[in-house]
């Protein structure tokens, strides 16, 4: 087997096809980079980095990962990420979290690796959940790698009701111990990151009893294997849950505990507490024990820009050097990226790529900030940044799997083949739309926000201040939608208040059928239920608000012209993209009417005539290597086809021209079957 990256198979100079696009661009692809990973110093930095591990073939796979089975799969990315912590030093900056993401990406891959969930939930579960003793002694620890944690909360039989998970941690004040059992099959932990092979620590949330009282769910943090011989310890059962959609380079595993003993003082006790004869003592606010879902919900947001910029790119660049079929006759082969509908499936994707990164940072920052209000005490702003990461992460993972699944029906057979990356980029991106809380259920907690607010419009206006993103909800629309009235290329303000008025409609909307249900004598859980289809459409027409709104303030802030006119042009694609998809919306109350949807649609088509000499190069600023993608469609040199016969041909299958078992079946079948044909 070759010892070399798939895409460094051949490199023969660059396909003149994608040559001659480059040679297109309006603006500096460098300027818009540093745009979108903040300045020219990170992005300077990242090059630093991603050098740095091109010229370390010892972290590079010793073929591609697709190759190889589950095992081969666990052992590689082990052996990569002792490498990523050895040569973070030399390669990085440790103090900054972004460099340290970046250079474990490239190393790692995007499958997962031993010390995902240690990293992304573990660390901020300690962070948020342990006192400053318990912080002191388990902190520096985990930093230091001495253990390798992750985070279990979901059971075989219950994963968003978290009310109704059945492990129990049972206080015995004689022995200042905590019982953990799991009293049905039901209630085995499954799905952890990392706790089938890899941890030996995790937080473990369980039922606190106390004094025969139940408390709801809580955050332990439990040794679950010898620190030495790495076995389970006595009464834990620990395994693999096997092969899944895709992260199958991450043990994702199940727990079982049998009345298993640990000390009081493994309750991480910076929120509630129980002290030595059993008394419980509550938290502040009953859901700050879910900050770190939080956390992963913000982060998950920018998350999927990288998924959905990566999946853009390998289709467009490859829509610029695949040729096939004739728009002229006669006038030969045209790229396929020439065709409208080429460009009208890609394109919106980058834009909103565009938009997911933007609101990723944006719900980073609130995040950071709410935090640390509430370190001094201030609860005032979680339920606003839980309704705001909530209804983001909901519609940036379902938008970014559609997305790349458009991206793989783009470059038709090729999409499907591994070599593309795609399936893999899905696999792992679609993932989200159920991890850290499945999709649906976040936009019915986005409901319960606005159910608040429509309640307060109701009654006259808001009970406290409201904040910048839901101010909106109380000012009152115009008669008619602008949309068309008022054409100017930078500007959509007008637009973007349309989308402002279907969000307070559907709001109160939903409400207010939700309220003739209870007056026709309906309990309120179940008329919530009967409403929340009407709940789940007000959850996304105010998340689209607020990507709009920090989309456009975003593109306010640009300073580098060129830049910024590729940008108007992307959140014009964007913006007239969502009023297409919000058409019935605009239209079924009379706020719009069908030229206003058919103006729209027609802005859709001349942006994307307009985008579409940039679009390679607009894809070429997202600053993705060739080791990030790891496709062989999206190789940045465009030299696709002689590197796919490479591709294949290193497969193992190809190791044998005759495979070892052919004359045993297939050769048997033919020969018994022309002897037969002889008699
Ligand atoms: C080197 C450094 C690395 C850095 C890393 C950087 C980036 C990494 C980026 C991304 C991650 C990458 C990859 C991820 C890969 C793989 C996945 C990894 C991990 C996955 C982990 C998990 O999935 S862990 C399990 C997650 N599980 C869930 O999310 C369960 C979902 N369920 C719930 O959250 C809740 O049960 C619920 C919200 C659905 C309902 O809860 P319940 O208690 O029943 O509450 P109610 O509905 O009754 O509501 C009560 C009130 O509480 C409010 N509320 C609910 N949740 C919260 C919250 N989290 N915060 C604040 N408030 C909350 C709710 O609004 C109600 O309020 P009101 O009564 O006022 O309306
Ligand atoms: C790749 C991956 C990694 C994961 N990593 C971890 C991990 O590290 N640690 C961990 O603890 N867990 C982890 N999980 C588990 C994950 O958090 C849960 O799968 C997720 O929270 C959804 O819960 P569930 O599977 O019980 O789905 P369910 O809650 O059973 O959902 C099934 C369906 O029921 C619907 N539904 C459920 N409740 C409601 C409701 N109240 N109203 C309306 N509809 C509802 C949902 O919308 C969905 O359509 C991971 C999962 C995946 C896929």
């Amino acid at each position: 087997m070759p010892h070399q990256n798939l895409n460094t198979y051949i490199c023969a100079g660059d396909h003149p096809d994608i040559t001659e696009e480059r040679k297109k661009a309006t603006f500096n692809t460098d300027n818009f980079a540093a745009t979108l990973w903040g300045t020219h110093e990170k992005l300077e930095r990242r090059r630093e980095i991603a050098k740095y591990v091109e010229e370390h073939p010892e972290l590079h796979d010793p073929y591609p990962t697709e190759f190889m089975d589950r095992q081969e799969s666990l052992e590689n990315v082990t052996r990569k990420t002792l490498l990523w912590m050895e040569h973070a030093e030399n390669a990085i900056d440790i103090s900054k979290q972004e460099e340290g993401f970046y250079f474990g990406t490239l190393i790692t891959g995007s499958q997962g690796h031993p010390l995902s969930i240690h990293l992304i939930m573990a660390i901020p579960a300690l962070m948020n959940n342990a006192d400053e003793e318990q912080l002191d002694e388990w902190l520096p620890k985990a930093i230091n790698r001495e253990f390798v944690a992750t985070y279990s909360q979901t059971e075989l039989g219950h994963g968003t009701n978290l009310s109704k998970l059945e492990t129990t941690a049972t206080y015995d004040p004689k022995t200042e111990e905590w019982i953990l059992d799991t009293p049905t099959v039901t209630a085995t932990k499954w799905w952890p990151g990392n706790l089938g092979k890899s941890a030996n620590y995790t937080v473990v949330m369980a039922q606190l009893i106390t004094h025969g009282k139940n408390y709801g769910a809580h955050p332990f943090f439990v040794q679950v294997r010898d620190e030495k011989t790495h076995q389970p310890l006595p009464g834990v059962i620990l395994g693999d849950i096997g092969p899944k959609f895709g992260m199958n380079a991450n043990d994702n595993g199940f727990m079982q505990f049998k009345k298993f003993r640990i000390p009081r003082r493994t309750m991480l006790m910076k929120n509630a507490q129980v002290l030595p004869d059993g008394t419980y003592k509550p938290p502040l606010h009953p859901k700050l024990g879910y900050s770190s879902m939080i956390f992963v919900r913000s982060a998950v947001v920018g998350l999927m820009s990288l998924y959905l910029g990566q999946a853009a790119t390998i289709a467009i660049r490859y829509s610029v050097i695949r040729r096939q079929g004739e728009i002229m006759p006669n006038a030969g082969e045209v790229k396929i990226l020439d065709y409208q509908t080429q460009q009208y499936r890609l394109i919106p994707q980058i834009a909103r790529a565009a938009a997911f990164r933007f609101a990723g940072i944006f719900a980073l920052e609130m995040y950071n900030t709410v935090i640390h209000e509430i370190s001094k005490g201030n609860m005032d702003a979680l339920a606003d940044l839980h309704a705001l990461a909530s209804g983001l992460k909901a519609v940036a993972t379902f938008q970014t799997a559609l997305g790349i699944e458009q991206c793989r029906f783009a470059c038709g057979g090729h999409g499907y083949s591994l070599a593309s990356g795609l399936p893999q980029i899905y696999s792992v991106a679609v993932g989200g739309c159920t991890y850290e809380g499945e999709n649906m259920v976040l936009l019915l907690q986005l409901a319960r926000y606005l159910r608040k607010r429509a309640i307060e419009i109701k009654s006259g206006g808001p009970k406290e201040k409201p904040t910048e993103l839901s101010e909106y909800l109380f000012k009152t629309s115009a008669k008619h939608s602008l949309i068309g009235t008022n054409v100017s290329s930078t500007n959509f303000e007008h637009v973007i208040e349309s989308f402002e008025h279907v969000a307070r409609r559907l709001t109160l909307f939903a409400h207010s059928k939700l309220e003739k249900l209870e007056q026709s004598g309906m309990e309120h859980e179940i008329a919530i239920n009967q409403t929340a289809v009407p709940w789940r459409r007000a959850s996304h027409a105010h998340t689209r608000v607020a990507l709009t709104r920090i989309f456009a303030h975003a593109v306010q802030r640009t300073t580098d012209i060129a830049v910024k006119e590729v940008l108007q042009d992307l959140i014009k694609l964007y913006i007239y993209y969502e009023v297409g998809e919000c058409a019935a919306e605009l239209l079924e109350d009379g706020f719009a009417d069908g030229h206003q949807i058919e103006f729209a649609k027609d802005q859709v088509l001349e942006v994307l005539e307009k985008l579409r000499p940039n679009a390679v190069s607009i894809v070429d600023s997202f600053d993705f290597n060739d080791r990030e993608l790891n496709s062989v469609l999206g190789r940045r040199d465009g030299n696709v086809y002689e590197n796919l016969l490479a591709w294949a041909k290193s497969s193992p299958l190809n190791k044998h021209d005759v495979m070892p078992f052919h004359h045993k079946y297939l050769g048997k079948m033919m020969e018994d079957a022309r002897e037969q044909s002889k008699m």
